[in-house]
């Protein structure tokens, strides 16, 4: 499956199209994200290859993956839906918007709401905490993570915009969403 900005005659449509607009064509070939997240970063919109972690409180792996060069992917993070610390600030995502990542979902909470506004890249978390997490390393890179009835599959392609987060169910190139629909 490809979702591309092309209408019946390869030419782009020009115009941005909204979450609706991706489900209304691609149906359940789309999984949809039933979490309700907050929007943290400057960008509204954003999409891309996903790469995983697992932590719960401790960000240390979170923070050594948005360090590699992001090549345009979305990293999701599987915090346990924990609110008790935040596993990403100001400079983290700071970090990250320079590595080249498109954006961050984090099951879980994230810090420096004020700063995190301004930084050119896509955020949603659930909450948000100033207590900052633990630094002991636990947790796991590139494992499958599921919450809001998705199953995020590194390597599969997520959208993300206001009215929510679309997840292919394939992995691989041909499972493309391009950003300006
Ligand atoms: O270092 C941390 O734990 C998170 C943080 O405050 C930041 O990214 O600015």
């Amino acid at each position: 499956m490809t979702l591309d900005g092309e209408d019946a005659d390869g030419v782009g449509v020009g115009s941005a199209r909204s979450g609706a607009d991706l489900y209304d064509e691609h149906g359940d070939d789309l999984q949809s994200c039933t979490t309700q997240f907050r929007l943290f970063g400057a960008r509204t919109s954003f999409e891309g290859a996903v790469t995983t972690v697992r932590c719960h409180d401790d960000n240390v792996i979170l923070k050594a993956t948005l360090g590699d060069p992001g090549a345009g992917r979305v990293l999701v993070v599987d915090g346990g839906g924990s609110p008790t610390t935040a596993l990403m600030g100001d400079l983290i995502a700071g970090m990250a918007a320079s590595n080249g990542w498109e954006g961050v979902i984090i099951h879980g909470a994230v810090r420096d709401v004020e700063a995190l506004s301004k930084i050119n890249i896509g955020i949603k978390a659930l909450s948000s905490n100033p207590r900052k997490s633990r630094k002991d390393g636990a947790g796991e890179k590139d494992v499958e993570v599921s919450f809001g009835e998705v199953t995020f599959t590194p390597g599969c392609h997520l959208y993300s915009d206001a009215d929510g987060i679309l997840v292919t169910r394939e992995t691989g190139s041909a499972a493309t969403v391009q950003r300006s629909l």
